[in-house]
């Protein structure tokens, strides 16, 4: 089994920084954490990267095609779907040259606790709507991947009822079209000013009714649609939808809190608990043959 998290967000929402800040985490804790550059654009990252799309395509390559001629937006978009199209190189990497994942079940080249995080560009239709983002969950899961979508929103959009509503309804998208297990974070908490953190309080465990009162009666829009946006509040509050994960980089514990829940989300280490767990031996004399109650591996 192979652990992975695809970070997602809006454009500099702070993805590679965090894919950074986690690979040194792991670092200071003796785990390693892999990190892949799947942002053909990225320019400039501060971690090891063990993988870079840019090895396979750049984004120059779209756009000076005499064929393709794309801008940078669409010309990101090509770069992801063409790596789909040549899975074949990243599963060589990730999963060793020649790999095939279906017949693998001597299980002896998988490390056992392979993490890796995905750097994804800022292109948020990409998990939003376009097939992209979900081929390639779907893909990683194929090669045994257990996943987890991160989805980054920058807390200094999130410290009033419109922005807030917005960004939810971001992280609703993404959840709907990843299919995946998901934990949206909002980042850069250490640049909000102590007034503002404790506004953002409120958004951490929303009562949709106080915070869309906010929204309606901001503006215009929000009287006219009044009855929407409550409407959706209530969704939000009733299924408990959309939950958000402060993140403070700076601080150690908040870094090592929002990894632990992560790799409880996608059980990360709970296999060896698991198979103890669910072992429960039969009486000597009730079978003659108990080779059945162990697993094969
Ligand atoms: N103070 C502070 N700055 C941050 C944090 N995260 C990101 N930044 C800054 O925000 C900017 C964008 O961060 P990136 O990590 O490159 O964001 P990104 O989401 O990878 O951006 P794109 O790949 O361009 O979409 C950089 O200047 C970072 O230094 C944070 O937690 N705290
Ligand atoms: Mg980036």
């Amino acid at each position: 089994m192979r652990y992975g998290q695809l970070v997602m967000g809006p454009a500099g929402s702070g993805k590679s920084t965090y894919c950074a800040t986690m690979q040194r985490h792991g670092f200071d804790d003796k785990r390693m954490i892999k990190v892949v550059n799947l942002d053909p654009a990225a320019e400039h990252f501060d971690y090891q990267p063990y993988l870079d799309i840019r090895d396979l395509i750049q984004l120059d390559d779209a756009m000076e095609d005499e064929e393709l001629r794309y801008g940078p937006n669409g010309g990101l978009i090509f770069c992801i779907e063409y790596l789909i199209e040549h899975s074949d190189w990243l599963r060589d990497q990730l999963c060793g040259v020649g790999s095939d994942d279906e017949d693998d079940t001597t299980g002896n080249e998988e490390p056992d606790d392979d993490y890796v995080l995905f750097d994804m560009p800022g292109q948020i239709e990409l998990y939003t709507h376009l097939k992209a983002g979900n081929s390639l969950a779907r893909l990683l899961e194929s090669w045994n991947f257990r996943l987890c979508s991160v989805f980054l929103v920058d807390s200094q959009f999130m410290i009033d009822g419109a922005k807030f509503l917005s960004g939810t309804m971001a992280a609703l998208s993404v959840m709907a079209n990843m299919e995946l297990p998901h934990v949206n974070v909002l980042s850069k908490m250490d640049l909000l000013s102590k007034g503002h953190r404790g506004q953002m309080d409120k958004y951490l465990d929303p009562d949709a009714h106080a915070l869309l009162g906010e929204v309606t009666n901001e503006s215009a829009w929000g009287r006219k649609y009044r009855k929407l946006s409550e409407t959706i509040g209530m969704l939000i509050e009733d299924f408990s939808l959309v939950r958000f994960t402060p993140l403070n980089i700076n601080d150690e514990e908040n870094v090592a809190d929002l990894l632990l829940m992560i790799d409880n989300v996608i059980q990360y280490g709970e296999d060896a608990d698991v198979k103890v767990r669910d072992f429960d031996p039969p009486e000597p004399d009730e079978v003659e043959d108990d080779s059945r109650y162990y697993q094969d591996d």
